[in-house]
C-alpha cells in the first residue's frame, strides 16, 4: 500500500497519469469507475487529457462500482447517469462500453451473479479508482460486510444515507435504502486499486484503512491484504496517520520515473 499525502489537485494529477499510462500501453484496458465527490477532480483532469492531449477512451470498457436499487431510469442520481454525467459522456467511450450493476432488475440475485461474469468475462479490472465511506465503506460495502463478498444486495446505513442526502436534495427519505455493490472480494480482484480522499471527515476512515486492524468494522481494511493499492489523501484526510512523517519522507524521495 502506498499512501501518497499532496494537495488535491496533485492526487488527480497522480491519478490520471495512472489511468493514461495504463491506456497508453492498453487502449482497451477495463477500467473500474466510482460515484462519489472523491473522484470528480480525477475524471475532471483525465477529461481534460481526452480534449487536450488526444487521450482515448474509444476501446476502453468500464464498470461501476455499485448502483441504488429501484430509482427509475432516468433518475439523475441513479449512479449509471451520475458516471455518464461526470465522466464517460464527456470522453469518447463506445457506446454499451460502460455498465453498472442493475438496480431495476425484476431478479436482483441474477443481476449480480451476471454482472460479476460480465466482469469476469471482460478479464476483470485492470484500475479500479475509489474513494471511501466516513464509516470506511468501500463501494457500498458497509460495516460488518463479509470480506469474502461478491456482488450483491445490501441495505445502507443511516450514516451513509445521511451522508448521501446531500444528493437527494437534502432529504434522507429520499436515498434508497437498498444497492447493489460489487462485494469486498470483487474489488479484491482488481489489478490496481487508486483510492481517493479529502476532507477532515474522512479522517478516522483513512487512519484505519492504512493502519488499522482488518475488521469487517470497517471493509475498506481489506485493502491492507492487495498487492498494489495507491491511497491518496489531503492533509486533512491524513490527519489521523500515525505514519504521516513516513509516508511524507517517502513521497518526497519517490523516483521521478516511478508511477503508482
Ligand atoms: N457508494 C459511494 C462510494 O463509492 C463512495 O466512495 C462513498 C464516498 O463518497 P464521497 O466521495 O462523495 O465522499 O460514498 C458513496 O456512498
Amino acid at each position: 500500500m502506498e499512501v501518497i499525502i499532496a494537495k488535491p489537485d496533485e492526487l488527480a494529477r497522480l491519478a490520471a497519469c495512472a489511468y493514461e499510462q495504463l491506456l497508453r500501453r492498453r487502449p482497451d484496458a477495463v477500467l473500474g469507475l466510482a460515484t462519489g465527490s472523491s473522484p470528480l477532480a480525477v475524471y475532471d483532469e483525465l477529461v481534460r487529457r481526452h480534449t487536450d492531449e488526444g487521450l482515448s477512451f474509444a476501446q476502453a470498457r468500464a464498470f461501476n462500482l455499485d448502483e441504488y436499487v429501484g430509482l427509475p431510469a432516468e433518475h439523475p442520481q441513479r449512479y449509471l447517469n451520475v458516471i455518464r454525467h461526470d465522466f464517460t459522456d464527456r470522453v469518447d467511450f463506445a457506446p454499451g462500453a460502460v455498465q453498472g450493476p442493475d438496480g431495476l432488475a425484476d431478479d436482483l440475485a441474477a443481476a449480480c451473479t451476471s454482472y460479476e461474469d460480465a466482469i469476469a468475462a471482460a478479464g476483470g479490472v485492470d484500475l479500479q479508482i475509489m474513494g471511501i465511506g466516513t464509516d470506511g465503506h468501500i463501494a457500498f460495502n458497509e460495516p460488518g460486510s463479509s470480506l469474502a463478498s461478491s456482488t450483491r444486495i445490501k441495505t445502507l446505513t443511516e450514516q451513509t444515507r445521511a451522508d448521501n442526502a446531500r444528493f437527494f436534495g437534502g432529504d434522507v427519505d429520499k436515498v434508497p435504502q437498498h444497492c447493489l455493490t460489487q462485494g469486498l472480494a470483487t474489488v479484491m480482484r482488481a489489478r490496481h486499486i487508486v483510492l481517493v480522499a479529502t476532507g477532515r471527515s474522512k479522517a478516522d476512515a483513512i487512519h484505519q484503512l492504512v493502519e488499522g486492524p482488518v475488521s469487517a468494522m470497517w471493509p475498506g481494511t481489506i485493502l491492507q491484504h492487495h498487492p498494489h493499492v495507491s491511497v491518496l489523501v489531503d492533509t486533512a484526510a491524513a490527519s489521523r496517520l500515525q505514519l504521516a512523517d513516513y509516508f511524507r519522507s517517502t513521497y518526497a524521495a519517490k523516483p521521478a520515473w516511478q508511477g503508482l
